[in-house]
């Protein structure tokens, strides 16, 4: 048996020079059992990588088509000569009113909607669900989202978009001045740019506000009146949006409808305005306030039912002509108009809160304190004769019967006890 020294002389190179001590000299063993045991490891962790991989290749591209499905059934036209609609702000409260009436009437809807919270995203969830039992899939995305916008144009050749996204609510521009800009002035861009991009151009019918009067003293109030005065960053938004579109339909050849909406009201309404509010205070026993003009003049608004300004908006798209760009290039003059919507009867706020004292059988606790500068206009009435001659306009619903069916809706979703969030 050789000895321990003559084994490990066994193994000396050849070569002098390139000796190495004997622990080094055992090391190729070690080391080539580690690395095999690495390159397995490794080749395991790569499969086993792959593997995922493809698994959520799969998924993502089973969710992409699926989506892509709920997209392209909700679009479905089920009329003739029907549209397909984008509609921004699905869950909303105008935009979903005005998606249910055109589903209803065999049109194709699409919703989209960021569920933002600037209040309770539980009700616009609650909206969606009762839009998905009728077959309105909401995209869950923003209208900044370029991408997503190309994305839902690509997949439908949308006839119409109707814009009811926006950052609304004329006091709140003080407490987030910028949410109003990113939203009204660069969402609408956005939503602009990839409609004049879009192979066929849709027709664009969107949301201005009455707010954009501003001081203006003449009423009632008619479009060709001066609204160069606005009294908040919200309305001045607006305006800045009117004259946005403008230059669109004058580059590009985008028709445009805009719809000077008057505090619109009723079920499945905002929160944040204040016959909501006030229905919920009244309900639960605390104060409300309620602001007065110069020389304590009652405020007064043309207030407008849901289902007149669904009306409304129904109308402008019926009557909305084709878009003349294509290529994102205008081919010819193309279609600009500006709608009051209102009621044209204007009620005082103490007034509406005596109608909703008598529905709730309940007295308010009222606060009268002089109005604030934050924004608000001592009063709205509109002059509806342009959409009344362009596609017969004509509101039915005045405030008591309006806020009779809001109370209706506020206790059958709320109850008494408000089990739900406001
Ligand atoms: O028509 C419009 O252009 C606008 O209508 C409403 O704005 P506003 O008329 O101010 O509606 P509310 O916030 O419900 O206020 C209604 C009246 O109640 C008054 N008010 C509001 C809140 C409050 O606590 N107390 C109170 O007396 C306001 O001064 C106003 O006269 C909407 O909130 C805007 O989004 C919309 O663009």
């Amino acid at each position: 048996m050789p000895s321990k020294s003559s084994i490990e002389e066994l193994f000396l190179p050849s070569t002098p020079g390139k000796f190495k001590d004997k622990s080094h000299h055992r090391q190729p063993h070690r080391s080539t059992s580690t690395l095999f045991l690495w390159a397995l490891f490794l080749v395991a962790l790569t499969a086993a990588y792959l593997s995922f991989q493809s698994f959520v290749d799969s998924g993502s591209k089973y969710f992409r088509i699926h989506w892509d499905n709920h997209v392209r059934s909700s679009a479905q036209i089920r009329r003739s000569n029907g549209f397909s609609v984008l509609v921004t702000g699905a869950a909303g409260f105008v935009g979903s009113h005005v998606s249910l009436a055109l589903k209803k009437r065999g049109d194709g809807v699409v919703g989209l909607d960021n569920f933002n919270n600037y209040y309770d995203p539980a009700l616009k969830k609650s909206r969606r669900d009762l839009l998905t039992a009728h077959g309105v899939f909401i995209v869950e995305g923003d209208v900044n989202d370029a991408k997503l916008l190309a994305k839902l144009f690509d997949l439908v050749q949308f006839s119409h978009v109707m814009h009811l996204a926006a950052q609304a609510g004329v006091r709140y521009a003080m407490e987030n001045p910028h949410s109003y800009i990113h939203s009204n002035i660069a969402g609408l861009v956005t939503l602009l740019e990839a409609s004049k991009s879009a192979n066929p151009q849709p027709s664009v019918v969107w949301a201005s506000s009455s707010s954009v009067y501003g001081l203006n003293e003449k009423s009632p109030f008619s479009e060709s009146d001066r609204t160069d005065k606005p009294a908040s960053l919200y309305a001045a938004t607006k305006k800045a949006g009117e004259e946005i579109t403008h230059t669109y339909n004058h580059i590009y050849g985008l028709s445009i409808t805009g719809l000077r909406f008057f505090t619109v009201y009723g079920p499945w309404g905002r929160p944040d305005m204040a016959y909501f509010s006030f229905t919920r205070n009244i309900l639960q026993g605390k104060p409300i306030t309620v602001y007065r003009g110069k020389n304590h003049a009652d405020l007064a608004r043309d207030f407008t039912y849901i289902d007149d300004i669904v009306k409304g908006c129904i109308g402008s798209l019926d009557t909305a002509k084709k878009s003349t760009g294509s290529g994102g290039k205008k081919r010819g003059p193309a279609q600009f108009r500006i709608f009051n919507l209102g009621n044209t009867s204007p009620v005082t706020v103490p007034m509406m809160v005596g109608i909703l004292e008598k529905q709730l059988k309940v007295k308010a606790k009222k606060n009268l304190v002089d109005m604030p500068g934050n924004g608000d206009v001592p009063f709205t009435h509109a002059n509806i004769s342009y959409a009344r001659s362009e596609f017969g306009y004509n509101p039915t619903t005045d405030l008591q019967t309006g806020l009779k069916k809001f109370v209706k809706w506020y206790l059958s979703y709320y109850g008494y006890n408000h089990a739900k969030s406001v």
